[in-house]
């Protein structure tokens, strides 16, 4: 499986207000520049902290992206997947949508009937790891669903987790010419974060780029 992660982040490495409500932190061409990601990918991801708080699409905006998916053969939208342990994805959610199918990683903590609520709503529940989603896990069932390539959208506790397993090919971030600040606002990697300087992920730095207000920073890792 490719995961290559892309977010924003003021220039204090914010995604969000400690209130965790969505902010604008790129413009026009940044997000452009996301929706020509999600067209490459064939699944887009976000955490269950990111479903709650941002209730996102997921989707590919620019029609003239989707009908170059579907001439090659693809669905017109990536699959939409959300890590979500206990199953609290809203079955109203904008994610649930009939744009793109929807897989709902859980955990074995999430309760049968939560579960046949997302199924009967039209997600496909994978079912990975007793407490939290087993990331590694779940990814090796996306890709027996025939999905190779996955974009995380965030936030801060999944891409952790994700740098922690040794799962992340790419990363993208663009940091926007704002200050957000708040110690309880998340950043770009929360979790436990890491305390052994030998256990740092190492990336290399691949790409330095201005747009809207802001800079692209690529990297391999
Ligand atoms: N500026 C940007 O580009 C973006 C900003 N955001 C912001 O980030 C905030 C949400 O981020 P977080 O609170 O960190 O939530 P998150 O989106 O990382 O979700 C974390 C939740 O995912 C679930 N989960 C299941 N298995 C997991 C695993 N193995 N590891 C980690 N989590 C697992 C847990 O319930 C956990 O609480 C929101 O304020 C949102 O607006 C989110 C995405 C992009
Ligand atoms: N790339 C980027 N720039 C920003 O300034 C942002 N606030 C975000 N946030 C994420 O974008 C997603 C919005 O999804 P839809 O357009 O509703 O499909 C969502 O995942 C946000 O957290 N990203």
């Amino acid at each position: 499986m490719h995961v290559h992660v892309n977010a924003a982040e003021s220039v204090d490495g914010k995604l969000s207000t400690r209130e965790r409500e969505q902010v604008a932190i790129s413009g026009p061409e940044d997000f452009d520049r996301m929706d020509a990601l999600r067209a490459e990918a064939d699944g887009v991801v976000v955490g269950v902290g990111t479903e709650l708080a941002d209730d996102p699409s997921l989707t590919v905006t620019d029609a003239e992206r989707r009908e170059q998916r579907e001439a090659e053969g693809r669905p017109p939208n990536p699959a939409r997947v959300v890590a979500d342990s206990r199953a609290r994805t809203p079955t109203d959610a904008e994610i649930l949508g009939d744009e793109a199918v929807t897989y709902v990683l859980v955990s074995e903590r999430a309760v049968k009937g939560d579960i046949e609520a997302l199924e009967n709503a039209g997600a496909t529940v994978i079912v990975a790891g007793e407490d939290r989603v087993d990331l590694p896990g779940a990814f090796e069932q996306l890709e027996a669903h025939g999905l190779d390539s996955l974009m995380v959208e965030g936030g801060g506790e999944l891409v952790f987790s994700l740098f922690d397993a040794g799962l992340v090919d790419r990363l993208t971030v663009y940091v926007g010419s704002t200050v957000i600040g708040g110690r309880e606002a998340p950043t770009l990697v929360d979790g436990e974060g890491f305390t052994d300087p030998d256990s740092f992920p190492e990336l290399s730095l691949t790409g330095v780029e201005r747009m809207d207000d802001g800079v692209v920073l690529s990297y391999d890792v």
